[in-house]
C-alpha cells in the first residue's frame, strides 16, 4: 500500500516511458524481418518482457544492452515452442501472439494469468479457423489456454468482428504479409480502438510493408512482403502521459512531458485535448507537450477511440464543475479488470456519485474523503487514483507494484517530481 501527499500544484517536467503498444509490435515485426533490427529505447515491462521471452521460445534471439534491444530476425521461420507460453495478463502479447503461433510448425500453446483466463478471444481462433488452422480454446470457453496448430497459414478471406478488441485484427495484421497467399480482412460491426489499428499500420510502413485500409472495414495485405532490418526508434506513451497531465490538470499547476510525438497516432496523444475541452490550456513543443491546469467543468465524450484514458479522465472528472459522462467503453469490461464496474466502485468510495451502464459512465462530483483504493490488479486504476491523491489527503493505492505492467518506476517518477 502507498499513500499519496498532497500538493498545492503540480509543477515541472517529467519524461514519459516508451509505448507499450508499438514495443510489443516492433519486437515481433523485429521477429519475423529479414536480418538484425535494432530497438532503441523499447519500453521495459512486464508485458514487453512476456513478449521478448516468448519470441526467444519461438528460437528468435535477442540481446538486450541498456537503452536498447537487438533482434535477429527469422524471415518467418519459427521454432516450435517445448514448453506453454506464459504472458500473464498482457493482452496485447496473448492475442498478438496468437495468429504469430500459426507461423511455426507444430503447436504452440498460450497461457496467462487467472484474469487473462476470462479474457475472450473466440473471435480471433474462429477467423483463424477460416484458413484451416486449428486454434483452440483448451476449456472449450472462449478464452485462454489456447493451442495453436501451426503451418503455412494460407491467408484468403477472413471474417472478424470488430466490437471487443482492435487486438486481434493487429494480430492478423502483422503475421498477413507471411501468409501463402494475399489476406482480406473483413470486419463485421463497428471497430473498437481504431488508433490502435493506425499504430500497427504505422509500424508495418516503417518496417516496409503495406496494407490497403478501407474505412476500417476491409483491409488488404498482399503475400510475399517482408519486414526490413533497421534501427528503430520507440516514442513515448501517450497513455502513461495521461497521470501527468491530469495531476496538472486537477491540481491548477502546469506540467510538461517529454518524450512524447505530438503528430503520434497514438489515440492517447489526443487526452490533453480532452483535458482542453474542460478547460486547461494545452500546449504543443517539440517532442514535447504541456498541460496547465485551470478551473474544470464537466464534459460528454465519446472515449472508444482511447480506452485506456478512459480511467484517468473518470478521475480529472472528480474535480469539474458538473456531470462528466464517457460513452463508447463497453470493452472496458475485459481489459485487466472490468473497469467500468472498478470505477464505479472506486469513484463512489471517494464520494462521487456514479451511473454506470454496459458502455457509459457519469460522475457527478460529491464531497471528496479518504479511501484504500482498490487497484484490481489493474495498472491503470492504480496509476488515475494516484492523481486524486494529490487533491484528496488520505488516498492510499493497495498493490501498486502492478504499475509494473506497463510503467514500472511510476511511483518513483511520480514523488519524485512533486516532492
Ligand atoms: O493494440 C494495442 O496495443 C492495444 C489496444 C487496446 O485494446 P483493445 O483494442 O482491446 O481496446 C488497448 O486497450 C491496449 O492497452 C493496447
Ligand atoms: C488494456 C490494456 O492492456 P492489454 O489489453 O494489452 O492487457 C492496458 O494497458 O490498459
Amino acid at each position: 500500500m502507498i499513500e499519496i501527499k498532497p500538493i498545492k500544484a503540480a509543477r515541472g517536467t517529467v519524461e514519459a516511458p516508451s509505448s507499450k503498444s508499438y514495443t510489443n509490435r516492433a519486437f515481433l515485426l523485429a521477429a519475423l524481418a529479414e536480418g538484425t533490427v535494432r530497438l532503441e529505447r523499447p519500453l521495459f515491462s512486464d508485458d514487453t518482457r512476456y513478449m521478448r521471452r516468448a519470441l526467444e521460445q519461438f528460437g528468435v534471439t535477442c540481446h538486450e544492452e541498456k537503452e536498447a534491444v537487438t533482434v535477429n530476425g527469422t524471415s518467418g521461420a519459427l521454432r516450435t515452442p517445448k514448453d506453454e507460453i506464459f504472458v500473464g495478463n498482457a493482452g496485447t502479447t496473448m492475442r498478438f501472439l496468437t495468429t504469430f503461433s500459426t507461423l511455426a510448425p507444430g503447436q504452440t500453446r498460450l497461457t496467462g494469468d487467472e484474469r487473462m483466463q476470462e479474457r475472450p478471444i473466440e473471435d480471433l481462433l474462429q477467423a483463424l479457423r477460416q484458413m484451416g488452422i486449428r486454434a483452440e480454446s483448451v476449456r472449450n470457453n472462449q478464452c485462454p489456454p489456447l493451442l495453436i496448430e501451426g503451418g503455412s497459414p494460407r491467408g484468403g478471406t477472413l471474417s472478424l468482428p470488430g466490437d471487443k478488441s482492435s487486438q486481434y485484427l493487429t494480430s492478423i495484421l502483422i503475421c498477413a504479409p507471411y501468409f501463402q497467399n494475399d489476406t482480406l480482412i473483413e470486419i463485421e460491426g463497428e471497430l473498437t480502438s481504431k488508433p490502435y489499428v493506425d499504430i500497427t499500420l504505422d509500424i508495418m510502413k516503417t518496417f516496409g510493408v503495406n496494407v490497403r485500409n478501407e474505412s476500417y472495414r476491409r483491409f488488404h495485405i498482399a503475400a510475399g512482403q517482408h519486414y526490413q532490418a533497421q534501427t528503430y526508434r520507440v516514442e513515448g506513451d501517450a497513455s502513461s502521459a495521461s497521470y501527468f497531465f491530469a495531476a496538472a490538470a486537477v491540481t491548477g499547476g502546469a506540467v510538461t512531458v517529454t518524450h512524447l510525438n505530438p503528430k503520434s497516432v497514438q489515440g492517447d496523444i489526443q487526452f490533453p485535448r480532452v483535458l482542453e475541452r474542460m478547460g486547461c490550456e494545452v500546449e504543443i513543443g517539440d517532442e514535447k507537450i504541456t498541460v496547465t491546469g485551470k478551473p474544470l467543468r464537466g464534459i460528454t465524450i465519446n472515449m472508444n477511440n482511447m480506452p485506456d484514458v478512459v480511467q484517468t479522465l473518470a478521475v480529472v472528472a472528480l474535480f469539474a464543475e458538473g456531470k462528466t459522462t464517457v460513452t463508447g467503453i463497453a470493452n472496458l469490461r475485459i481489459k485487466e479488470t472490468d473497469r467500468i464496474q472498478a470505477l464505479e466502485t472506486e469513484l463512489t468510495q471517494l464520494g462521487a456519485q456514479v451511473e454506470a451502464g454496459d458502455d457509459f459512465l457519469s460522475i457527478e462530483p460529491g464531497e471528496l474523503k479518504p479511501a484504500a483504493i482498490e487497484t484490481y490488479n489493474d495498472h491503470r486504476m492504480a496509476m488515475s487514483f494516484a492523481v486524486a491523491g494529490l487533491r484528496i489527503p488520505g488516498i492510499r493505492i493497495k498493490n501498486p507494484k502492478c504499475v509494473d505492467k506497463s510503467f514500472p518506476d511510476f511511483f518513483e517518477r511520480f514523488q519524485n517530481f512533486y516532492d
